[in-house]
């Protein structure tokens, strides 16, 4: 999955969510400068700043390895947590109370698709892939991959619906 630089590649899909959009803006400046040689050189400091606000203060750890495609939208911002290793496609919602990461035994982490929406309250753990056009419901602990076109729930995840 490869890297978009573009600042506001996630502006127009957080239309009327002016905290996922600021959220968003920050990081992807972030990002900017954190894989730009000489922008790291004169603004470091920026992202002493962003860590600060964004990450200790906001509660939400997006990181500087995973990967974030276009059009992400966030809605309400607090207490999420990306593994580095993460790599989420195109259009995908993320909320409140979201961990993707590793199951601890080892360093491997998701790959989601694109067009994923994730309720709130979700974990998604291990060395798996979602497909495109999933949605996981709110309180799902995913740890299998989960196909395109489906719709899965619950703890463990599965599948109420596949297109
Ligand atoms: C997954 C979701 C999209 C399904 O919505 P839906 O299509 O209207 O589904 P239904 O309410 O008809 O439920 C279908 C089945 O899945 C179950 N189900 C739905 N959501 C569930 C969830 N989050 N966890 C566990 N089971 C769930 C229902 O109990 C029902 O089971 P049954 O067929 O055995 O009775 C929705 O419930 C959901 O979780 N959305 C997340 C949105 C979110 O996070 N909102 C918070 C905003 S801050
Ligand atoms: C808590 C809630 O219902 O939030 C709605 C919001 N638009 C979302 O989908 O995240």
């Amino acid at each position: 999955m490869k890297r978009n630089f573009s600042i506001l590649q996630d502006w127009s899909a957080n239309k009327g969510n002016p905290k996922g959009r600021t959220i968003l803006l920050l990081y992807r400046l972030a990002i900017r400068i954190r894989f730009t040689p000489v922008l790291l050189l004169f603004f470091f400091w920026y992202l002493v700043l962003y860590i600060f606000f964004v990450e200790w203060l906001l509660g939400v750890e997006l990181t500087f390895g995973a990967v974030l495609g276009s059009g992400t939208q966030i809605w309400h911002g607090y207490a999420i947590v990306l593994n580095p290793a993460v790599r989420i496609g195109n259009n995908c919602v993320l909320r409140h109370s979201l961990t993707i990461g590793n199951k601890g035994a080892d360093s491997k982490c998701p790959v989601i698709g694109n067009n994923v929406n994730i309720g709130a309250g979700v974990c998604i753990l291990g060395d798996l892939n979602i497909g495109d056009n999933v949605v996981i419901g709110a309180g799902s602990i995913v740890v299998k991959d989960i196909p395109s076109n489906s719709v899965a729930v619950g703890n463990p995840a599965r599948i109420i619906n596949k297109g």
